[in-house]
């Protein structure tokens, strides 16, 4: 590779890194979401902050970049580059516990973002929303030989209670809440007119409105979960989170969360991907000058 490549693949890694932790910024400071950590306060958390969420984002942003330099390096879907960032993963995680304490901030974040930081930055000129969504299933369907045995999460107690995928099945599928709920909402909320906070609340009502969010199910049982996904659908169906109706359904939604203690936190680590993904087509668009 000549010195003009190897810049141009740093400067992509670095890029990718940078929409990555972007993306989860934008998340947490997006206002007001119902019963997550945003700029009003904790939500339905007692552990978590906006300062503290805004920390563990930045502390991701070297594993994000070792992720897009392993796929680079690798230049395709293998078995080996599915363990190695496993492995980059793990660290990531460990650096986020670090930096918060202990507190889980952003384990499914680093999940979701990290398999498509690296689908991306596998092939830059083939970024459309879909096909990064695809090459990062076909990563997360390959086993991790070095997956140390982990104690039983939260996550895989409720699968296990309840018949559901949770982040890992979301991933393997291909990111269905992001591809055909998240992202076709927040360009159909923009087309109508929103205003870009709007667009994106309505993006993650989307994703709530059909997510099996592990998050919820672990802190509100199978009720709390029905009651997130029938009352995100009830914004939606009232025009939205920039309709005076679709406000107070938004307003009513975050009351019954929070006393519910049914935090969507799966959900909103979708939306971050969501945006992620949705930057990256905007990105090649400039760069690459043509639709993705
Ligand atoms: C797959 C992960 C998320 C573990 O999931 P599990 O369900 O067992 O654990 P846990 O309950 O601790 O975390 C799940 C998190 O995912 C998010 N989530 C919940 N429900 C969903 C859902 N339906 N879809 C997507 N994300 C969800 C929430 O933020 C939740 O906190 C992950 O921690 C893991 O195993 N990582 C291994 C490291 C790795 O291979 N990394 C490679 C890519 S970076
Ligand atoms: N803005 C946000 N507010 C709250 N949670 C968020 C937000 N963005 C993402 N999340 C996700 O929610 C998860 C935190 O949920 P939760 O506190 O239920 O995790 P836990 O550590 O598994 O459970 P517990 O705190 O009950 O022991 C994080 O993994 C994070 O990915």
């Amino acid at each position: 590779m000549n010195a003009q490549a190897a810049r141009q693949e740093q400067a992509w890694a670095d890029r990718l890194a940078d929409q990555a932790v972007q993306a989860l910024l934008d998340e947490v400071a997006l206002s007001p979401k119902p019963a997550l950590v945003d700029q009003r306060g904790s939500g339905a958390h007692r552990d978590l902050n906006l300062g503290l969420m805004q920390a563990s984002a930045w502390s991701l942003w070297p594993g994000f970049q070792a992720m897009a330099q392993a796929a680079q390096a690798e230049g395709q879907v293998t078995p080996g580059l599915r363990e190695c960032i496993g492995q980059l993963g793990r660290e990531a995680e460990a650096e986020m516990l670090r930096v918060t304490d202990g507190v889980n901030t952003h384990r499914g974040a680093i999940w979701a973002l990290g398999l498509l930081v690296t689908a991306a930055a596998i092939a830059p000129d083939l970024c459309e929303a879909k096909a990064v969504a695809y090459r990062a299933a076909a990563l997360a369907r390959l086993p991790d030989r070095q997956l140390p045995a982990q104690s039983t999460s939260h996550g895989q107690r409720v699968m296990q209670r309840y018949g559901v995928r949770g982040a890992r099945g979301e991933a393997q599928a291909g990111f269905p809440s992001v591809v055909l709920n998240g992202l076709p909402q927040l360009r159909a909320s923009r087309r109508a007119g929103a205003i870009e906070t709007n667009a994106r609340l309505d993006a993650l009502l989307a994703i709530m409105a059909t997510l099996e969010d592990t998050c919820v199910l672990h802190r509100a049982g199978l009720d709390g979960m029905l009651c997130m996904q029938q009352g995100a659908r009830a914004v939606l169906e009232s025009g939205g989170s920039a309709s005076l109706l679709g406000r107070q359904h938004l307003r009513a939604l975050d009351q019954t969360l929070v006393a519910l203690n049914a935090s969507p936190g799966g959900a909103a680590d979708l939306l971050a991907a969501t945006l992620f993904l949705d930057a990256l087509e905007s990105d090649a668009q400039r760069l690459y000058g043509r639709d993705c």
